[in-house]
């Protein structure tokens, strides 16, 4: 059977070897998600609350832990991978809390004596999730779509196999029953057939996936071939908008945590920096000593701003954006190149003098690349902001918001935030348009996505409920 071998990217070392799961083991695990779901959703939602509640203190319970598997797995930086690990508990609080409320009947006054929208589970969910933010993706998705009393499936990233059987143990410790969420250990070649027979499978009645377009085109064919729902949360490439009167201290400061988080590999990460050209020079300058003065290293350090990248082809693939773009005319402000050291490393880089053909302008950078192009006003502001074919988020930074809200609705976007630097939170909804996808994560509409709202009807004429009569 295939093997799955997670490497260090901070050094290159092997961590762990896993058995890939044989069919048979694929076929076990979806009856057993399969089977225990009637009986899941038959609980008091009161009852699944308390669960995900528990299963919030679990991941608690192991923060450390958990943190330094990523750590190792993917290369985050320790202080963000404790941030991740506590976010997660956050959304099983939040949807323990909120939950019932959102999925509760909804009475609606019509001709009936009484009509109501019921929103009830679709079945057995397949998650299929990226590296990037190995606990956060799946428990965003996780925490409201069992609340709603799913099931589910997690086909998960090869290179984070450690964090994807963590879940699995949280669920079951926290006390969930047995078959709520299992973990389904793929090899890479094999996740396209297994994806396709699960989507197949009369007992899988929908599919998320966080990951790239590719894999987002393909899942969503196949699943649409099944008529069955899925969600679909895909890359991005924000526009970070600076306008003139911008309080540029702020800014810079923004810009460094809005373009480097997580080294750089964030769906909703600011890519591009929009720039108004009477200040761009000086942004430029502060913006390029400030990314230099970052610290880059041992992603365990608490010292540490930035790791390496999860994967040698990422770094691979940046450096051919980076040298591309700069090939065709962008000058190199900071870093530019890969360090010279085992592991994926890139140093993290300010390109300026960019055009909008640039690999670094029309790509998705999955790593530490910010690209800063002038721009003469806000109307070609928004204009250059607008033009991509993503559509996750945006931000847009200015002393009068009235001012950068009118450039902001011109931005095509999941997410519009004003001199705030674009993050997901569990009290709103999350997602993207255009090429980043469709769907919604979190807030009141993440808990209602793998629901079937059902209408129920009960006529006017309908008889009392009385003897039957001959
Ligand atoms: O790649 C996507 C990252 C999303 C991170 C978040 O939800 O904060």
């Amino acid at each position: 059977m295939p093997q799955i071998t997670t490497v260090n990217p901070a050094t290159g070392e092997t961590l762990a070897t896993y058995k890939a799961f044989t069919p048979q083991q694929v076929e076990a695990a979806v009856a057993e998600v399969h089977a225990a779901q009637p009986a899941w959703a038959a609980l008091d939602i009161a009852e699944r609350a308390s669960r995900v509640k528990a299963l919030g203190a679990a991941i608690r319970s192991r923060r450390e832990e958990l943190a330094r598997l990523a750590v190792n797995e993917m290369g985050k930086p320790i202080g963000e991978a404790l941030a991740e690990v506590d976010k997660c508990a956050w959304v099983c609080d939040y949807y323990a809390e909120h939950g019932p409320g959102f999925l509760a009947d909804r009475e609606v006054t019509t001709d009936a004596e009484r009509s109501w929208v019921s929103y009830e589970p679709l079945g057995v969910v397949l998650a299929i999730m990226p590296w990037n933010f190995p606990y956060w993706q799946v428990l965003r998705f996780a925490a409201p779509t069992l609340l709603a009393g799913n099931t589910a499936l997690l086909k998960h990233s090869p290179n984070v196999t450690g964090c994807a059987l963590a879940i699995e143990q949280l669920v079951r410790d926290a006390g969930l029953p047995d078959g709520v969420l299992r973990t389904l250990v793929i090899a890479e070649d094999d996740v396209p057939a297994t994806t396709a027979s699960l989507l197949a499978d009369d007992r899988v009645a929908a599919v998320t996936l966080t990951g790239s377009e590719r894999a987002g085109s393909a899942v969503a064919a196949e699943a649409g071939r099944h008529i069955k729902k899925s969600l679909l949360e895909l890359g991005g490439s924000d526009p970070f908008v600076v306008l003139d009167d911008a309080d540029l201290d702020t800014v810079v400061a923004a810009a460094v945590k809005a373009r480097f988080i997580n080294s750089g590999q964030s769906c909703l990460a600011a890519k591009r920096f929009i720039v108004h050209e009477a200040v761009v020079a000086e942004f430029l300058d502060r913006y390029a000593d400030a990314v230099d003065a970052l610290t880059v290293g041992d992603p365990s350090d608490p010292g540490t701003n930035v790791g390496p990248l999860a994967r040698e082809d990422l770094a691979t693939a940046l450096e051919r954006q980076v040298t591309d773009s700069v090939a065709m005319g962008a000058t190199v402000r900071s870093g530019g190149a890969r360090l010279e050291r085992p592991g994926a490393w890139f140093a993290p880089t300010v390109l300026a003098d960019v055009d909008l053909d640039m690999p670094v302008m029309q790509q998705e950078t999955f790593g530490p690349v910010a690209a800063v192009v002038a721009v003469r006003d806000d109307e070609q502001a928004a204009q250059v902001a607008d033009a991509t074919t993503y559509g996750l988020g945006a931000s847009v930074w200015s002393a009068d918001p009235n001012r950068a809200l009118a450039v902001g609705k011109r931005i095509t976007s999941g997410a519009m935030f004003v001199n705030a630097v674009v993050a997901s939170d569990p009290r709103l909804p999350f997602g993207g348009t255009r090429r980043s996808g469709y769907g919604r994560e979190l807030g009141e509409a993440g808990a209602l996505e793998f629901t079937n709202a059902r209408t129920y009807y009960v006529g006017a004429g309908t008889p009392a409920p009385g003897p039957a009569t001959e």
